[in-house]
């Protein structure tokens, strides 16, 4: 069986005096990537950080990389993200006064690494995300583009399984848009590791393999599958549908898979 990278059940989660998230579910495998879009308020970035661990839900569980959140304690939670998730947010969120190589060894830097080491994994991963040539420029005069692709090497510095990005094109114009999704999308199959993008854009949803719809605290899989690239027979498609562990837990005839409500998924 193929190990998680999420593996979501029963989540409920409220903030604000609103119920969030109502039972929702959501797996997915390395290689994979996932598209969250709803409503402004809707609670995608809640979501988030419930896996992340920064925020507690009200029930579920929620198990990231085989490990149980519920059991992890705050002292060891932060070592636990560090390793394991990467961050990416609307606006980079980079050291305006650092180099661009210095923001993207940041986290190696706070996980111990010396700096030679530090240093020459962030030059290597800029120049494979192409930003090479901008490595030691300070971040405060980067494009938008470049910002997003130096945040992105340095969420990936420490190689986490799991990349989390928030509203990632948010601040960008559409060209720069295509070509930051190229890359964050590209990310599952060039580094193995799965992939969770919230976006208000659908146009950047499209680029997952899977996208989930948030409304009303339910979390609806939108995902138009092309069942044309199966010759299986329907009720066969929820087990042998494209990257089959990211499974939402709909049974919304609206939403579900084609084949899936019948097959009972
Ligand atoms: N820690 C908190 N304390 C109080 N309210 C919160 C907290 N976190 C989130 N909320 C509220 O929960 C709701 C959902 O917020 P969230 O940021 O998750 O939505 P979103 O779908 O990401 O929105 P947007 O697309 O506008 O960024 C909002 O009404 C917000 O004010």
């Amino acid at each position: 069986m193929t190990s998680r990278t999420l593996n979501v059940s029963g989540l409920t989660c409220r903030a604000g005096g609103r119920t969030l998230l109502r039972d929702a579910a959501l797996r997915a495998v390395p290689g994979e990537s996932v598209a969250v879009t709803g409503p402004s308020g809707s609670g995608k970035s809640t979501l988030l950080s419930c896996l992340a661990g920064l925020h507690r839900p009200e029930a579920g569980t929620i198990e990231v990389c085989g490990t149980d959140l519920a059991t992890l304690r705050p002292a060891a939670a932060a070592a636990w993200r560090l390793r394991t998730i990467g961050f990416v947010y609307q606006f980079g969120e980079l050291l305006p006064d650092l180099s661009a190589v210095e923001n993207a060894a940041l986290p190696l830097l706070i996980a111990g690494k010396g700096r030679r080491e530090a240093y020459g994994t962030a030059a290597r991963l800029l120049d494979e995300l192409g930003v090479g040539a901008v490595a030691d420029a300070r971040a405060g005069v980067l494009s938008g583009g470049e910002r997003q692709r130096v945040a992105v090497a340095r969420a990936l510095s420490t190689r986490p399984p799991l990349i989390l990005a928030d509203e990632p094109t948010g601040a960008l114009d559409e060209y720069a848009t295509d070509d930051v999704c190229a890359l964050l999308f590209g990310l599952p199959a060039r580094y193995d590791c799965t992939v969770v993008v919230v976006t208000h854009n659908p146009v950047v949803a499209h680029y997952a393999d899977r996208r989930l719809t948030l409304r009303d605290a339910t979390l609806h899989d939108t995902t138009v599958y092309d069942t044309t690239a199966y010759d299986t027979a329907p009720d066969d498609l929820t087990e042998t549908a494209p990257r089959d562990a990211t499974q939402l837990g709909t049974t919304d005839p609206d939403t579900a898979p084609r084949g899936a409500t019948e097959a009972g998924a």
